[in-house]
């Protein structure tokens, strides 16, 4: 496996950085001794250092001198400062991994060296416990292997598909986005158990693991999930009445325009 022996590098360690950090290590994929990161903010390095094991600094050169594969975990907007301030230690032998919300490969790539290998990703919050569903796009130099590396390192921590880039933004709208929609979907669930009388832990249990139960049917199944829908919904029973609620609310329109507006500021973020 190409991944053997090689050291991981992230700049930036905040939510993404760190998510990826603790669910990569935690997958076994790499060593924490192979890991390195840099960011400005101390105290992320310390908690990484302390509670993940891995090499942490304040200077990014250090990242990208050790590693073998840098993942640019910093905001779209600082990308290209950090990009100036590390391109000369990035040589060809390395490979670059942008998880940055709608930035382009042609402008990560032309911002390096020419010949730079990079690969862009958009991953999700979920690395947390490895249910990441991430997708990849290859930039021009990267060769294939260099992808095969990116869907691993991602597929230690959930699931990881290859798209071409000019569905990134679709991508990042979906499951980039999507978990801070699934979240008060959660809480709100819950909030109706608890105003019928539920306690709260109970029924935070129990709601997310309905929306756990619910889309491993849609992925193991293959069944579509109108007839997954259909299974449950009992003519004249308590279902039905629970889904003409939401259909009077527009939930349906709701979640698809969430989507399409997150997906639009991605490509807003290209710009
Ligand atoms: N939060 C999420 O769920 C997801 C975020 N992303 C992408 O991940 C990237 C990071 O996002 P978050 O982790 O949410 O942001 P964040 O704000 O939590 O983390 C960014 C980190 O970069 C650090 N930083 C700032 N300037 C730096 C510099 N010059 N050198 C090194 N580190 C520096 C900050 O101190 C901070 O810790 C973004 O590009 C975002 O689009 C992608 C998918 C999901
Ligand atoms: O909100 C954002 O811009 C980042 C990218 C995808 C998820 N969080």
């Amino acid at each position: 496996m190409s991944l053997e022996g090689k050291k991981l590098g992230f700049i930036g360690t905040g939510k993404m950085g760190s998510a990826l950090i603790k669910g990569i290590c935690g997958s076994g994929l790499f060593s924490p001794s192979n890991v390195y990161a840099s960011d400005l903010y101390e105290p992320s390095l310390d908690e990484l250092k302390q509670n993940a094991g891995i090499n942490v600094s304040t200077d990014n050169k250090v990242t990208v001198i050790n590693s073998d594969v840098v993942v640019l975990a910093v905001k779209p907007q600082i990308l290209r400062k950090v990009i100036e301030s590390i391109k000369e230690d990035v040589t060809e032998d390395k490979l670059v991994i942008s998880i940055a919300a709608g930035v382009k490969l042609e402008d990560i790539e032309k911002e390096f060296n020419d010949g730079t290998r990079v690969v862009r990703v958009m991953p999700n919050i979920a690395a947390t416990v490895a249910e990441a569903a991430s997708a990849i796009t290859q930039g021009q130099n990267a060769s294939k292997e260099d992808a095969e590396d990116a869907l691993a390192i991602f597929r230690s921590v959930g699931s990881a598909i290859q798209v071409s880039e000019n569905l990134m933004d679709a991508v990042t709208g979906l499951s980039g986005s999507g978990p801070a929609y699934i979240f008060p979907v959660i809480e709100a669930m819950a909030d109706g158990a608890v105003y019928e009388g539920l306690d709260r832990n109970s029924a935070l249990i129990l709601a997310a693991q309905t929306v756990i139960g619910a889309a491993k049917m849609v992925l193991e199944t293959g069944m579509h999930p109108g007839e997954l829908k259909d299974m449950v919904t009992s003519p004249a029973g308590t279902t039905i009445r629970g889904v003409r609620i939401l259909e009077e609310y527009g939930v349906r329109a709701a979640f698809m325009n969430a989507v399409i507006e997150s997906s639009n500021r991605s490509k807003e973020l290209a710009k």
